[in-house]
């Protein structure tokens, strides 16, 4: 380049992957606290991002925001040509006092899905959760694992592009947990886009393909999963990942 070529400035308005979801600067203060500080993401429309932190980063209510759930105090979120519909499956689901077959039927009312295609539809989203031998059994009398599979199942309903996972395996044994990374797996390769917290360093790096890791509502770091788990460059996630407690 000559000395005198004109630099051209990128400008954060620029889309560079418009079937991204963008996140520009994002905050969330609360009573003085800045919960949510700048977080700037462009997020891939494919594969499993995987959003990590400490306690209290911020974790759950970024994906609230995303949701639009809870308005942010400034900041905008993009979604892009490859999303549509987005899910959200809470750390503590309700599932309805009724049996599995009605909890999912009534998603997909309420997702508009045409009586006739009704019934094929279930049977396909019970088979996906494995569930399909307690399809009359009371949801809230399955397990914890059960009740998460039925619950992620129920978020497909409404055939997202993009579903939400807030700690899916949180107070599950490793079999149950298991099963669920399983179901998520099979529904990222069935072309849904999924952003999972999680507190589980081994799964993050069991399913992530790339790292969102939030440290006091800030991204401290958004890379492959195999560079953040091998190479994290900054020092909160290096401490992280060696277990220090972060503040
Ligand atoms: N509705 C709310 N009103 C006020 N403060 C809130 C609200 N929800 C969350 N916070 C605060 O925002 C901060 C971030 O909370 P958040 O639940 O998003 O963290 P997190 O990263 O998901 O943590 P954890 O891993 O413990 O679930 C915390 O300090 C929390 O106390």
């Amino acid at each position: 380049m000559s000395e005198s070529a004109e630099v051209v400035p990128i400008r954060p308005s620029i889309r560079l992957d418009t079937d991204a979801l963008t996140l520009t600067d994002i905050r969330l203060s609360h009573e003085g606290r800045n919960l949510l500080d700048g977080v700037i993401a462009e997020i891939s429309s494919n594969g499993i991002t995987t959003l990590i932190g400490p306690n209290g980063a911020g974790k759950s209510l970024l994906l609230r925001v995303i949701m639009d759930l809870v308005k942010p105090t400034s900041g905008v979120v993009e979604f892009g040509d490859g999303f549509e519909h987005p899910a959200l499956v809470f750390q503590r689901p309700i599932l309805l006092r009724r049996s599995v077959r009605a909890n999912l039927n009534h998603a997909l009312k309420l997702a508009k899905v045409p009586k006739a295609d009704r019934s094929g539809r279930l049977a396909e989203l019970l088979v996906a959760a494995d569930l399909t031998r307690l399809a009359e059994n009371p949801a809230r009398a399955l397990s914890g694992g059960e009740q998460q599979r039925l619950s992620i199942v129920r978020a497909l309903a409404s055939n997202p592009s993009l579903l939400l996972l807030d700690e899916p395996t949180a107070s599950l044994d490793p079999s149950a947990t298991k099963a669920i990374e399983d179901l998520i797996r099979n529904t990222s390769a069935a072309g849904v886009k999924i952003i999972l917290v999680t507190h589980n360093r081994a799964q993050a790096k069991r399913l992530a393909d790339d790292v969102l890791f939030l440290h006091q509502g800030k991204i401290a770091e958004h890379t492959l999963a195999e560079k953040f788990f091998q190479a994290p460059q900054s020092d909160a996630a290096k401490g992280y990942l060696a277990g220090d407690l972060l503040l």
